[in-house]
């Protein structure tokens, strides 16, 4: 009787087409349930089987005849989406079955010359406004093409080394002699307007960032097709002095070795800019359909 009782409750409380237990609840309560056994008023149509299958609470005096489905080629689709309503005991809803995903932070490292500026240029023309560049603060000079705000923050090691002092960067290194350095405002307000974030660092800086947002942020690794690929567009950049452009190339072969510290390796390949773009963006549509989301605060 009890367990008579504990079932039909559960089927009184139908829960929504967009709960997950929905499809599993209702055949094991109708495949579980026991025969009933009734001393008194059997119900109007006298059949125990119907009243499994039935929404309605079994228990009580108020039996509410079933509602009809009507035949699906002669109905219309909002009478249908009704008589579903109603056999179901409550009304559809039309609140987003997944909420919003959270911001995602995506850092993109990889050797100097690999392309990190060509793939996150791409990535911000094709992601508009959800997507917000973190610009890096940095004390090397500005390259020809260059702007101040859009590419870098162009600052002295004076001005820096005091944002430093003031706890503003988020991870900040020397890199061939001059200071980069993430600030951490930026990342706050254009997450708090529901943004991704994109990090653009070195190894080094890509190492310190996992050490302080561990699984919270996805982290890409960019490397050419090969070494000799690499050095041929550094080379064709032309924007290194021999001296450096021998260190880019020394620093490279080793940084290589820590793709394992990444999440995802995205090969940049010569005249395929736009596949290692595609890449990227499948990677962070999946990053925000994860069940397990990544939640960042900084
Ligand atoms: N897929 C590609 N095919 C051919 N050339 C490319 C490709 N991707 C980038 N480049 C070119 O390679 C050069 C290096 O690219 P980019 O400046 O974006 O590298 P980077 O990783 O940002 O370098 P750094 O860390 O030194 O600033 C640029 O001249 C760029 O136009």
């Amino acid at each position: 009787m009890f367990r008579g009782i504990s079932i039909s409750i559960s089927f009184s409380r139908a829960p929504s087409l967009s709960s997950p237990l929905f499809l599993h609840r209702q055949p094991s309560a109708v495949l579980r349930r026991p025969p009933i056994r009734r001393k008194s008023k059997p119900f109007p149509n006298n059949s125990t089987q119907v009243r499994c299958f039935s929404p309605t609470p079994m228990m009580g005096d108020t039996w509410k005849p079933k509602p009809t489905i009507p035949v699906i080629e002669k109905a219309t689709k909002p009478e249908l989406f009704r008589a579903l309503e109603s056999a179901l005991g409550s009304s559809f809803s039309s609140d987003p079955i997944s909420p919003a995903p959270n911001p995602l932070i995506i850092v993109i490292s990889g050797p100097s010359g690999v392309g990190k500026d060509a793939v996150i240029g791409k990535l911000r023309e094709s992601r508009g406004e959800n997507l917000h560049f973190v610009v890096t603060a940095t004390s090397r000079p500005m390259r020809p093409g260059e702007v101040h705000g859009k590419d870098y923050y162009f600052v002295s090691k004076e001005e820096f080394l005091d944002m430093k002092e003031r706890n503003e960067l988020l991870e900040y290194a020397l890199v061939y002699g001059d200071y980069k350095g993430i600030p951490k405002s930026q990342i706050r307000e254009f997450m708090g307007r529901g943004c991704d974030i994109v990090l653009r660092v070195d190894i080094q800086g890509a190492h310190t960032l996992r050490k302080k947002l561990k699984d919270s942020a996805v982290f890409i690794f960019l490397v050419a097709e090969s070494e000799a690929k690499l050095v041929e567009r550094l080379i064709d950049r032309k924007t290194e002095s021999k001296e450096d452009l021998l260190v880019r190339i020394a620093t490279a072969r080793e940084e290589v070795r820590h793709v394992k510290s990444f999440d995802y390796v995205v090969v940049n390949a010569d005249g395929k800019l736009d596949e290692a773009v595609k890449l990227v963006e499948s990677i962070i549509d999946a990053e925000k359909a994860r069940v397990r989301r990544k939640c960042a605060a900084i």
